[in-house]
């Protein structure tokens, strides 16, 4: 492990490369993914981070964290995602951490549960009661698209309530293999909207690794 110096803990100096890499400070952009328990919000995040739709997941506690690098415009940015729980019980104390530095903000619902829907007020309500300001981007995402003979929420109808929010809507699946590339687009979106919006003064800067 690395004491930060340039040299190692046994004294050894560390390869140039590795010490400019753990000097340079790559942005952080945090985005909240919220929603409905169940909508997908796990798979979403694993499947841009992580590459690929997870074969088993549980409902999530609190919250957990997934991250990934990418380029934008020649920038290395490090996207950091917040997959946080949509079960009440298991939110509660965590809450205000989740809202505190955020860059953007992505809701989640399923497109074969109308409850789902029906609840983002829910968390749009929840979003302004911790005083996000309209600067910070948010993005509608409606999972599931895989599912087409059991869709209840209609694109008209999801589009009417997005322009109703400024919000753009994007309806794609966590699951498809095919629509891989429709999920990475998502949050690429995000970290361009927060990059051409003047990044430096909004993001907020971490280590690189
Ligand atoms: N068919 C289909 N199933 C999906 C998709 N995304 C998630 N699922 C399934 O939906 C269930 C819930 O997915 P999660 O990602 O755990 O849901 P969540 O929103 O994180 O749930 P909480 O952690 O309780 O808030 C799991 O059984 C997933 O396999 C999708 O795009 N298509």
């Amino acid at each position: 492990m690395s004491t930060g110096s340039g040299s190692t803990e046994e004294g050894k100096p560390q390869a140039a490369s590795a010490v400019i890499e753990r000097q340079v400070q790559k942005r952080i952009f945090k985005i909240i993914v919220i929603g409905d328990s169940n909508v997908g919000k796990t798979c979403l995040t694993f499947r841009f981070c992580g590459g690929k739709f997870p074969e088993k997941t549980e409902a999530t506690i609190g919250v957990d964290f997934r991250e990934k690098s990418v380029e934008i415009n020649k920038e290395l940015v490090k996207l950091q995602l917040w997959d946080t729980a949509g079960q009440e019980r298991f939110r509660k104390s965590m809450v205000q951490h989740y809202y505190r530095n955020v860059h953007a903000v992505v809701f989640v619902y399923d497109v074969t549960k109308v409850s789902s829907f029906e609840n983002l007020p829910h968390w749009i309500g929840e979003c302004d009661r911790h005083n996000l300001t309209s600067e910070v981007p948010r993005i509608l995402v409606g999972n599931k698209c895989d599912m087409k003979e059991r869709v209840a929420v209609s694109t008209n109808m999801a589009q009417k309530f997005a322009d109703l929010h400024s919000m753009p809507l994007f309806e794609t699946s966590a699951k498809d293999n095919h629509k891989a590339n429709h999920v990475e687009a998502i949050f690429l979106t995000i970290a361009h909207k927060n990059k051409d919006k003047n990044g430096t003064s909004r993001s907020i800067k971490g280590l690189g690794c």
